[in-house]
């Protein structure tokens, strides 16, 4: 087994090169993967016209599990946990409070997967501000921040609704209300769930991002060059409500293998003043897009809502869509479709997982 070597402590950069050694024999190369597995990046090394898979050695902060610090004691609680393609949630029913009654400390304990109960995000249901809709939608994401809409969460509360009442149980569609407005949850099938995103936002102001077009141009950022240290992406950035960066990839496999160390990077970069969510997409044809998700505020999650119907949105303006699109996720499929009312569509399921009680 070959172990590579760098001379500094931090995660190493793609295509770095570094001392690869065996024995007493040692060469340096490039190092083309940096995967977490464990405590070790693992990547490929190369000598001549051989390849060698190698091992490095540093400690992986972000594998690096703590109990997160709380200071308040969190009163117990009443919880069901739900899923979308494997976008799970903690659900709190706060139907006769008007705000979200836990502070970023607790959402992060509720959240953490070995310490708390595990999700991606907590959801509270809440009275509608407009007696004509019929419920509020705040979520929180695993690290306490709030965004403004989350795709895969309104389907998984639109069921919640109807699992505990009959009222909702009656309707075929539900108006919900978010930060991002109110938006339409249409029940079509046994597992299906269809939700009106409403209209996509290009104008980069509003994004947020101050990536621009050249002048001249359309005011969309599309396919805008960005450089992060040795590597150069390509990114279109789409708001459904929530900021997203969308950059389409030819090879899925190998983003896949770093997403670990570009998302985060990407997410925090200086073009983004409100953080944002990062997709990789490869258009595999008219009618079907793979997509990996880096979740702002989250991490590496097996599928983002928002996300799909960004990636369906930037794909079409790249050329690379016709229609409605089959979004392949690590979690599952979804349907998206920017239709010709401007308006973005998404078809997918919503499952609950359990309930419980959260002791404080
Ligand atoms: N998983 C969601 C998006 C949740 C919010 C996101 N992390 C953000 O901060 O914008 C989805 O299914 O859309």
């Amino acid at each position: 087994m070959f172990v590579a070597t760098t001379g500094h402590t931090t995660t190493p950069s793609f295509l770095e090169t570094l001392t690869i050694s065996r024995h007493k024999s040692s060469f340096t190369s490039t190092f083309d993967t940096c995967r977490n597995n464990k405590q070790q990046y693992q990547g490929r090394a190369y000598l001549g016209r051989r390849v060698y898979t190698t091992y490095l050695s540093l400690p992986v902060p972000e594998l690096a599990t703590r109990r997160p610090e709380r200071e308040m004691k969190l009163s117990p609680f009443q919880f069901s946990k739900y899923q979308g393609l494997g976008n799970d949630f903690v659900i709190v029913d706060h139907r006769h409070q008007s705000h979200p009654a836990l502070a970023t400390e607790h959402v992060k304990f509720v959240c953490d997967r070995r310490f708390g109960v595990g999700a991606d995000g907590v959801i509270f249901l809440l009275p509608p501000k407009e007696s004509t809709n019929d419920a509020q939608m705040r979520i929180l994401n695993s690290d306490g921040s709030e965004p403004e809409m989350c795709g895969n969460g309104i389907r998984c509360l639109a069921k919640y609704m109807r699992d505990i009442s009959s009222e909702w149980r009656s309707k075929r569609i539900l108006r919900i209300e978010t930060p991002a407005g109110v938006m339409f949850v249409e029940f079509v099938a046994e597992d299906g769930i269809k939700v009106d995103m409403g209209k996509p936002i290009l104008d980069p102001s509003a994004v947020p991002t101050t990536l621009k077009p050249d002048a001249g141009e359309e005011s969309a950022a599309v396919d805008i060059p960005i450089h992060i240290e040795d590597r150069t992406f390509r990114v279109t950035c789409v708001s459904m409500g929530n900021p997203h960066c969308i950059i389409l990839v030819d090879n899925l496999e190998e983003i896949e293998a770093t997403l670990d160390y570009w998302g985060p990077r990407i997410e925090k970069a200086k073009w983004f003043p409100k953080r944002t969510n990062v997709e990789f997409v490869k258009v595999v044809d008219q009618n079907q897009i793979k997509v990996i998700v880096w979740e702002r505020g989250v991490g590496r999650t097996l599928a983002c809502g928002t996300g799909a119907c960004a990636s369906v949105v930037a794909a079409k303006l790249l050329g690379g869509a016709v229609g409605e699109q089959e979004v392949v996720l690590p979690g599952g499929k979804l349907r998206c479709h920017w239709d010709s009312d401007e308006h973005v569509y998404m078809t997918g399921p919503a499952e609950k997982v359990f309930e419980g009680h959260f002791v404080g």
